[in-house]
């Protein structure tokens, strides 16, 4: 309860809040404050003229708890209300200061029932999330608490009072240890918080006690082929592993297969550790054959760090981390490959691709076929990473010629 005064009256007031009304467009910038604030047209009409309005945050000081709550929340909220109700991204955050973003749902609820607000105060029962309601009069409009069930609560009002759009998208404050991990003790130290309620982290952490060794001495080179699905990873990486006498490797590694599928129903922050981890056992194996093949790599760091970003990054590719930020850096304790080559082909051909091999996507694949802005997001995070860098690959061509093309690109770096 008393997070939840604070949140209403205290320090986090000076927090703004962004609601992504159109994943098109800029979110909305709106901060609280005690005294009325006339509001121009925009505002008034998100506020109040179209149906009922909430926000729901989740505030927790245990990370685990709190990525589940969220995800949790997300599902019941999606099965639970109506379908005149619409559920938007929010978020609230203090400008510039790095992991202050609460996430959260904005609610428009168009419907002439309570359902939305039933639903809302029974989840407000939880200790950790905190329901607000939305009214307007006039040119004002206010954000007061909701009243959990049973406990009628003097609510305080507090005015929508615009605010600057945010320099730099508000989800790129969290990205450093909750989306993408920058050395292996961030991402290990989420699996160990998590062994309590996934039994499944003991058995990976102890694979990657076991596998780890990273070193790595003067070898054959490492080259990995990285690429959205359906962009010819597989049928490139085989025929290479052939032309080349190399060795394949995967990221995630093999011996990580029959947890993927567990740690893929996770949050964000459990399911981007898994595949951190998944890196630093594929560098232990890497390390080990590059001293005696060429090794190719089937998905690697890039992979993790721009489906994470682009997952994290909500609406337009503009509100990616720009070029050049921190948040592209290779990990400093991760096995360096010598190339990395990123295979392109246009969305048509690789939708011609998918449906030909019509095989089970995973939800993220369906979400890639149907969702162009992350796709789109996907592909520009791959190529913002850098030192390694990524050398772009036509992979529209048949499988001969690009193998070629690719023949080409190591031959002329490598005389292989
Ligand atoms: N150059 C190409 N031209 C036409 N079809 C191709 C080409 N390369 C691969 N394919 C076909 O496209 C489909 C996807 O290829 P592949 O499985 O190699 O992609 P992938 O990138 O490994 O996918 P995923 O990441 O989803 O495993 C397959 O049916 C494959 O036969
Ligand atoms: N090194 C890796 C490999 C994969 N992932 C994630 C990113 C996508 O969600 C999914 C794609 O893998 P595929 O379906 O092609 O096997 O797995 C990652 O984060 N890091």
């Amino acid at each position: 309860m008393l997070k939840r005064a604070m949140f209403r009256c205290g320090q986090l007031c000076s927090r703004v809040f962004a609601v992504e009304f159109d994943l098109r467009t800029e979110p909305l910038y709106f901060t609280l404050n005690s005294t009325p604030q006339v509001l121009h047209k925009a505002y008034q009409e998100l506020f109040g003229d179209d149906g009922k309005l909430f926000s729901l945050h989740v505030h927790c000081d245990n990370r685990i708890e709190k990525a589940q709550t969220h995800a949790e929340i997300k599902h019941q909220l999606s099965i639970a209300l109506s379908r005149d109700c619409d559920v938007f991204e929010a978020s609230s955050f203090i400008p510039d200061v790095k992991n202050s973003l609460v996430k959260g749902f904005f609610i428009r609820d168009k419907s002439t029932t309570d359902l939305s607000e039933d639903v809302l105060k029974t989840l407000q029962q939880s200790k950790s999330v905190c329901v607000f309601s939305y009214k307007r009069e006039g040119q004002y409009c206010w954000q007061e608490m909701l009243s959990p069930v049973n406990q009628v609560e003097e609510s305080v009002r507090q005015y929508i009072t615009p605010a600057a759009a945010a320099e730099h998208h508000p989800s790129t404050l969290n990205i450093r240890n909750s989306d993408v991990f920058y050395n292996m003790d961030e991402a290990y130290k989420v699996l160990k918080e998590c062994t309590d309620i996934i039994p499944e982290s003991k058995e990976v952490l102890k694979l990657v006690d076991e596998q780890l060794e990273t070193s790595r001495g003067d070898g054959f080179p490492v080259i990995v082929i990285e690429g959205l699905d359906a962009t010819g990873k597989t049928t490139l990486t085989e025929a290479l592993r052939e032309s080349l006498n190399a060795t394949l490797l995967k990221s995630p590694p093999q011996c990580l297969a029959p947890f993927r599928q567990r740690f893929d129903s996770e949050p964000p922050l459990i399911r981007r550790a898994f595949y951190a981890l998944g890196n630093y056992i594929t560098a232990a194996h890497i390390g080990k054959e590059s001293l005696r093949a060429p090794v190719i790599v089937d998905r690697f760091w890039h992979s993790t760090a721009a489906y994470a970003i682009a997952t994290a990054v909500g609406g337009r590719v503009e509100n990616l981390p720009e070029p050049g930020s921190e948040l592209y850096k290779w990990p400093e304790d991760l096995l360096k490959p010598n190339l990395v080559l990123l295979l392109t082909v246009s969305p048509e051909e690789r939708l011609r691709r998918l449906r030909d091999r019509g095989q089970d996507k995973t939800i993220e694949e369906a979400e890639l076929e149907v969702n162009q802005l992350f796709r789109l997001k996907v592909e520009e995070a791959y190529k913002r990473i850098q030192n390694p860098a990524c050398i772009i690959v036509d992979a529209s061509p048949s499988p001969q010629e690009v193998l070629q093309q690719v023949q080409h690109l190591i031959r002329n770096k490598y005389h292989l």
